[in-house]
């Protein structure tokens, strides 16, 4: 089921949390919803969850307006932070819950239920603890009984609150995967809401970057993180470097390097600002025949295959991050304390403070 945002507000006392949001969430697509702590994503999801009400604009399901309907009535699935299994319940009766309890004309009878329940559990790969109790699960185990419950009522759609917030790296790492493997058995229409870009660029089909109460950008994870609408975007998806330079008849210029930006064919002699993510840095030990900038390697670290510079401009008294192979590193003979010359080899630029997207 489609899900439709029509410039949609909210504002709580004097504070807007939602600012004329519009948005569509395709049928059966996992969407991202990515931002820092207080950019609204929360809020927009429990606005089309019908926990909270919009002050303007429309929500509507599959094309129907839903903005009234009560949050009983929206077939939504919910999966928050912090597992809400009942404690005094054993697995399989958690994942039964929803189900025992609706009116008696639309419940399953117990074997129908069972069936189902045990499926569930199966495709949560958690069959095995369905006579267990909440405390004798991991964390991990539990978010992902928290989402057969959640789906065994067969949501339309599926509302995902940061659902691996609490725990480790290492079994978040392990649970969006997973996530994304059943989202590609279920297909159900799937929000999840997260305020890590590696967790979002990896389990969604698309990504919704926010930014007080607004959206910034919405596309595929490549498109988002290839192309960054605005600086915003860019800082906020990963380690960028941010070069001041000069726009002259759509070529940017920082030193002798010449970078093509024809989207400002019209400017001359604008300052600039130039967004170079660290592996787009070229680093060369001698001086480059098509202009680069000189510099001198501060800092060498190596992280298993890869091996990050601190480097030092001439012109600049910002640290340049670069990031290389271990095998094109040895290949230079680069040390730390020489020198080497760098390049952009990609780059974006856009006009400083205005946030402007460059083309
Ligand atoms: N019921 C409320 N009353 C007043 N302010 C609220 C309420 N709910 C949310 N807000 C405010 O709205 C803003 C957006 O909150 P929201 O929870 O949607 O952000 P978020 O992007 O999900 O952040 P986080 O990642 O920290 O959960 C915050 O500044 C928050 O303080």
């Amino acid at each position: 089921m489609s899900i439709e945002i029509d410039h949609v507000n909210k504002r709580f006392g004097d504070f807007t949390a939602i600012d004329n949001v519009s948005l569509t969430f395709n049928d059966g697509e996992l969407t991202a919803l990515l931002g820092p702590s207080g950019s609204g994503k929360t809020t927009l999801l429990r606005v089309i969850a019908g926990l909270e009400q919009p002050d303007n604009g429309r929500i509507r399901f599959h094309g129907e307006d839903a903005t009234d309907l009560h949050v009983s009535k929206r077939s939504v699935g919910f999966v928050f932070q912090h597992y809400a299994l009942f404690k005094h319940m054993s697995v399989f009766e958690n994942v039964a819950y929803g189900l025992r309890v609706k009116p008696r004309g639309q419940r399953p009878d117990k074997a129908v239920i069972r069936d189902k329940v045990m499926t569930l559990l199966s495709l949560v790969q958690l069959d095995w603890t369905a006579h267990r109790y909440p405390h004798q699960l991991s964390g991990g185990q539990r978010q992902r009984i928290a989402l057969a419950r959640a789906l065994a009522v067969e949501p339309k759609v599926l509302l995902l609150d940061e659902p691996f917030g609490a725990l480790d790296a290492k079994v978040r790492a392990e649970l969006r995967r997973w996530l994304r493997r059943l989202h590609d058995d279920i297909h159900v229409t799937s929000v999840f809401v997260t305020h890590d870009q590696e967790e979002a660029l990896e389990v969604s089909d698309r990504v919704v970057v926010m930014n007080q109460g607004r959206v910034e950008q919405d596309g595929a994870p490549e498109r988002i993180y290839d192309y960054p609408a605005n600086p915003f975007v860019y800082r906020f998806l990963g380690n960028v470097n941010l070069f001041h330079a000069r726009i002259h008849n759509g070529v940017a210029r920082i030193g002798d390097v010449a970078l093509e930006a024809p989207e400002f064919a019209g400017y001359r002699d604008a300052p600039g600002e130039a967004y170079v993510r660290p592996h787009d840095i070229e680093v060369f030990a001698d001086r480059h025949h098509s202009g680069a900038l000189h510099a001198r390697i501060e800092l060498v670290s190596r992280v298993g295959p890869t091996v990050r510079l601190e480097l030092r401009t001439d012109e600049s008294a910002h640290v340049v991050h670069a990031e290389l192979s271990r095998h094109r590193f040895q290949e230079l003979g680069l040390v730390q304390g020489g020198e080497a010359w760098i390049r952009p080899a990609h780059s974006r630029v856009f006009l400083p403070d205005t946030e402007l997207a460059a083309g």
